[in-house]
């Protein structure tokens, strides 16, 4: 700069004080330049540029660019297109006030596009009733009068500035992810979610014992869904998410999201596919719409109600209801519960999975219970990723359903799982976690709100994650179970019917809890190990899961994330530097090379080395020193697995007894 600290010509004083005339020995001041001086300011300072600005209030909507449209307005022939830009906003608004509306009621809710809060920025939403814009917005209670603003697929940026204005417990962490608390629920609530049985769902789906679908008739899902409409319509604002799933185009889902805070709608962004401006032009009407009212509670006097809770999903309608639960999980494993209705009628497979690719396109599904590894396998540094959760198998291939990936942040480190680590950033959802107050750093082995503390990201939020996210068909199918009893080999191979009775059985085992005097892991058995996501029979995925693998020639692999050396509380978990070794060496297909020996009672086949993994840990017999523990342990386990599949394995008889005795086969033998 021309100002070398002796030019004070940045200041410019108003008229003659004692400044001016430097009376008390202050340095004279030049308010004046000769024009030899001003020539010589090659690079002008701030009081010289032009000012654009005439008024504060011109100032601050100078900051702000309006978007331009992405689409020339023409149609597929080049043509000028017909639909002005404001007769689509028009139709959008249509067709969000149809969502909006009460069933019971003729008038709908009124609704207009925009913050009723950016008054000076009326001008650039389209407005239903124009003449209301920028008018203080009346609180009555005749939601025919009120208005609903309608905050329609904001962005990121806009989303945190709203979740920070309004929604207690939301803040800015020191890397710029938005801190939010899900309130009471810090986890999914399955005993509260419901599906409406009408005469197709009665044959369609799977009823009864050991399903995850709890049944309630379609008055009662009404009465839940106008509760649910008229608490969104008693708000200000809502926010309004279309978005799609299932990134094979064929396939493709287009869903709603309302909801009443912006946290919610920064998770689905990131969490869905977030169409171009393009795709959502042409949006036109959601196949599905999910109704989050979760802050409100469901009516315990209505019938089927067991609690303040409730998750309702009608198939006919194709809605979904929330209430009671601000978890936002429950909005995207409801939408994966649809998807294991929707794809297996076109002969999709829908898959519990992540999944990620090699760079010889070699394409690997990781199954496994809520725990077991998925998202922290599937993200892998060498590979391509293509999920963390939820999958599509169909003839094309694989296709991921979601957007964006949701990992558990429970003791994470950098060094460890540096992709999520760095994933955490601008844009990612934070839930639950616990930060210092004044630095923003987040403590991730803070479990005081809860253990389930959460981060939900976009996935290309991971260097190499595969866009579009789609793949061949896969080579190896790998069942993830965290055997807390230490039983189980890190990495055993298996026969086409073992894969289906594992898939089928979905084993994994929790840990009793962190409390004093609970030391027995709890074996939980979860079949295609989703079982609070099917909505069909097990069978029926597990028998689509087998000619796939089969006519695509997949092998199928065991792997235990879980404890060695002894059960929990003796031993230790595997070290994931360990297993992440053993997945490398069932990338490569070095695993298929080695040699194999049976265990007893689950027959499983385990191999006797892998390259950077102690040869010792690979049969648990050498890990336990207390030999007789370690039998009389795979003997219990073997019998809780026999015992989980009687009901399983008596159903499949009726359907197909030869290939049901295959597959009992495949399990233990005590
Ligand atoms: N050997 C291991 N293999 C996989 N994960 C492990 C292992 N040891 C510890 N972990 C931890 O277990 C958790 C697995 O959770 P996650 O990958 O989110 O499971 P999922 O996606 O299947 O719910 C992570 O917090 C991870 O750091
Ligand atoms: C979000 C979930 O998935 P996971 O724990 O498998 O990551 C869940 O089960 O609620
Ligand atoms: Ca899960
Ligand atoms: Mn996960």
């Amino acid at each position: 700069m021309a100002n070398d600290g002796k030019d004070n010509g940045e200041f410019s004083f108003v008229s003659g004080g004692e400044a001016e005339t430097g009376r008390r020995g202050l340095p004279k001041i030049h308010t004046e330049r000769t024009a030899a001086e001003t020539e010589r300011d090659i690079c002008h300072d701030d009081s010289t540029t032009p000012m654009r600005a005439r008024t504060l209030e011109h100032l601050h909507s100078l900051q702000k660019k309006r978007s331009t449209p992405t689409t020339p307005l023409t149609d597929a022939h080049g043509v000028f297109s017909p639909v002005s830009e404001a007769e689509r906003q028009k139709q959008q608004l249509k067709s969000i006030s149809a969502s909006l509306a009460s069933l019971t009621r003729e008038t709908g809710p009124k609704i207009v596009r925009g913050d009723p809060e950016k008054k000076a920025e009326a001008h650039t939403g389209t407005v239903l009733d124009h003449h209301h814009f920028g008018e203080p917005i009346l609180n009555l209670s005749d939601s025919a009068l009120k208005f609903t603003h309608i905050l329609y697929n904001l962005s990121p940026a806009e989303l945190y500035e709203q979740a920070i204005k309004v929604e207690k417990g939301s803040f800015i962490t020191a890397t710029g992810a938005l801190a939010t608390l899900s309130g009471a629920k810090t986890g999914r609530s399955p005993r509260d979610k419901r599906v409406v049985k009408d005469e197709t769902t009665e044959d369609e789906l799977w009823w009864g014992k050991g399903s995850p679908n709890i049944e309630m008739d379609e008055h009662t899902f009404l009465i839940n869904r106008e509760r649910a409409v008229d608490y969104l319509n008693s708000l200000d604002k809502v926010f309004v998410n279309d978005q799609f799933l299932n990134w094979d185009p064929e396939h493709r889902i287009k869903v709603r999201i309302v909801s009443a805070r912006a946290y919610h709608s920064l998770f689905m962004h990131n969490m869905c596919i977030r169409p171009t401006a393009e795709e959502l032009e042409d949006f036109g009407t959601p196949d599905f719409t999910i109704y989050n009212a979760g802050q409100f509670p469901c009516n315990r006097y209505t019938h089927y109600m067991t609690s303040s809770t409730s998750i309702d999903m009608n198939l006919a309608r194709k809605e979904m209801v929330i209430l009671g639960t601000q978890y936002a999980g429950e909005m995207k494993k409801g939408l994966f519960s649809l998807m294991h209705y929707l794809m297996p009628k076109r002969q999709i497979l829908s898959l519990h999975s992540g999944c990620n690719m090699g760079k010889n396109g070699d394409v690997a599904l990781f199954f496994g219970l809520s725990g077991t590894g998925k998202t922290t396998l599937s993200t892998d540094h060498n590979r391509y990723l293509i999920g963390d959760d939820e999958h599509c198998w169909s003839d094309n291939g694989v296709s991921n359903i979601e957007g964006g990936c949701y990992a558990k942040c429970i003791d994470l480190s950098r060094e460890k799982e540096p992709d999520i680590w760095n994933a955490i950033k601008f844009g990612t959802v934070l839930e639950n976690v616990v930060f210092d107050e004044h630095t923003r750093e987040v403590d991730y082995s803070e479990k005081s709100v809860t253990e389930n503390t959460r981060a939900a990201y976009p996935i290309e939020y991971i260097p190499n994650a595969k866009i579009p996210c789609v793949g061949p068909h896969p080579k190896n199918v790998i069942l993830l179970a965290c055997d807390a009893f230490g039983v189980l080999p890190p990495v055993s191979k298996l026969s086409l019917a073992q894969t289906m009775y594992h898939f089928i059985s979905g084993y994994t085992a929790l840990v009793a809890g962190t409390e004093d005097g609970v030391k027995e892991p709890t074996a939980t058995f979860s079949a295609c190990f989703g079982a609070a996501f099917i909505m069909l029979h097990p069978s029926r995925y597990a028998a689509m899961l087998a000619e796939k693998m089969k006519k695509h020639g997949a092998t199928g692999w065991l792997v235990n994330t879980g404890w060695s050396g002894g059960s929990y509380g003796s031993g230790n978990r595997i070290k994931l530097a360990y297993t992440r070794k053993i997945i490398d060496a069932i990338h490569s297909g070095a695993l298929l090379e080695a040699n194999y020996t049976k265990t007893e009672v689950f027959g499983l086949e385990i191999p006797d080395a892998i390259e950077g993994v102690p040869a010792e840990i690979l049969d648990p017999v050498n890990t336990w020193s207390n030999k007789d523990g370690h039998k009389e342990t795979l003997l219990k386990l073997g019998g809780l697995f026999k015992k989980n599949y009687e009901g399983i394995h008596a159903y499949q008889v009726q359907r197909d007894s030869k290939l049901a005795e295959e597959i009992l086969a495949a399990g233990p033998t005590l």
